[in-house]
């Protein structure tokens, strides 16, 4: 029901538009990018996109991005304001919040060296938040393979996207409290990931020292292209150099079918391309609002 030419008489720049708002911001925030598709991707899991990430708490709203697993962590909000604000100057009250995240995010991707693709549009905004449902539908970096695909699965998502789109940890960062349970005492064990590279272990320890109280502090999740959109996120997990459990397991878990994509995509970063190409418009082509469903918000932090 989404189209690639929603806009095209009631908007027709609204591309360009975005692209002149997140080219800026790129300037002043290289990790501008990776924090624009991870909202788009928290807002899709999360009863579809439909921009319910975006909703600050409100009387009747517990907002999303308060919940455990988004707080302190998601961010970029003020740069979805910005090109809201462009965008109301333009076409007032016409372009939907979780629109902007699908365009944004795709703009922001190949301005990386990443593909393009033609990005669908037409979905509407929620009038609600589901702080409760957070948990439930966000994949955590603790979880198995088995229990990530699950909730690919429950949005329709499968291993190809999965492993594609994992792909996006090829640029932006990961805090200590991310991935730091690999490094000392991995499942009480008292010892490391044994799927951890030991070089680019002693790399990490280092940033995270044991009981320390660097939980925030930044690691790049793609340690040889931090910033750029390429594939090398797939050669770090054949070097055992994921940096998250989830990241590693794509690649270490014997016998998954999720084995033979990460290679494929570590010999082809066309084949990378034209797949993230694709699990994008899945993704975004989760449960949209479209029709008479929902409204097109005018401030991206409250209903209307
Ligand atoms: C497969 C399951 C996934 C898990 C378990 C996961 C988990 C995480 C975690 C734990 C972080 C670091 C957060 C922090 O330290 O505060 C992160 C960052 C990030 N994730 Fe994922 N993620 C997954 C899939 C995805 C997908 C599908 C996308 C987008 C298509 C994505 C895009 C990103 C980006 C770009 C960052 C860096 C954000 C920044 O620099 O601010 N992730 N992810
Ligand atoms: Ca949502």
């Amino acid at each position: 029901q989404l189209s690639t030419t929603f806009y095209d008489y009631t908007c027709s720049n609204v591309s360009s538009v975005v692209r002149g708002v997140v080219e800026r911001a790129a300037q002043n925030d290289v990790r501008i990018g990776a924090k624009l598709i991870r909202l788009h991707f928290h807002d899709c899991f999360v009863d579809g996109c439909d921009g319910s990430l975006l909703l600050d708490d409100a009387d009747g709203i517990e907002s999303e991005k308060s919940a455990g697993p988004n707080a302190g962590s998601v961010d970029g909000f003020e740069v979805v304001d910005e090109i809201k604000t462009a965008l109301e100057n333009v076409c007032p009250g016409v372009v939907s919040c979780a629109d902007i995240l699908a365009i944004s995010s795709q703009i922001l991707v190949s301005l990386a060296g990443g593909p393009t693709w033609q990005v669908q549009l037409g979905r509407r905004d929620s009038r609600t938040a589901n702080q409760a449902g957070v948990i439930g539908a966000l994949p955590n970096a603790l979880e198995t393979l088995e229990q990530i695909t699950e909730k690919f699965n429950n949005v329709g998502l499968d291993s190809t996207d999965l492993v594609a789109l994992s792909g996006a940890h090829t640029f932006g960062r990961a805090r200590c409290a991310a991935f730091s349970h690999r490094l000392y005492n991995f499942n009480s064990s008292g010892n490391p990931d044994p799927n951890l590279d030991t070089t680019y272990l002693e790399t990490l320890r280092q940033t995270c020292p044991q009981g320390g109280s660097n939980d925030n502090t930044l690691n790049n999740l793609d340690r040889s292209s931090p910033d750029d959109f390429d594939n090398d996120y797939f050669t770090n997990l054949q070097n055992k150099q994921g940096l998250l459990q989830t990241d590693q397991e794509l690649f270490s878990t014997s016998g998954a079918n999720t084995v033979g994509i990460v290679n494929r995509f570590a010999d082809s970063q066309s084949d990378f391309f034209d797949s993230f190409a694709q699990s994008m418009i899945n993704m975004g082509n989760i449960r949209p609002l479209t029709g008479n469903n929902g409204e097109i918000r005018l401030d991206c932090k409250r209903v209307n």
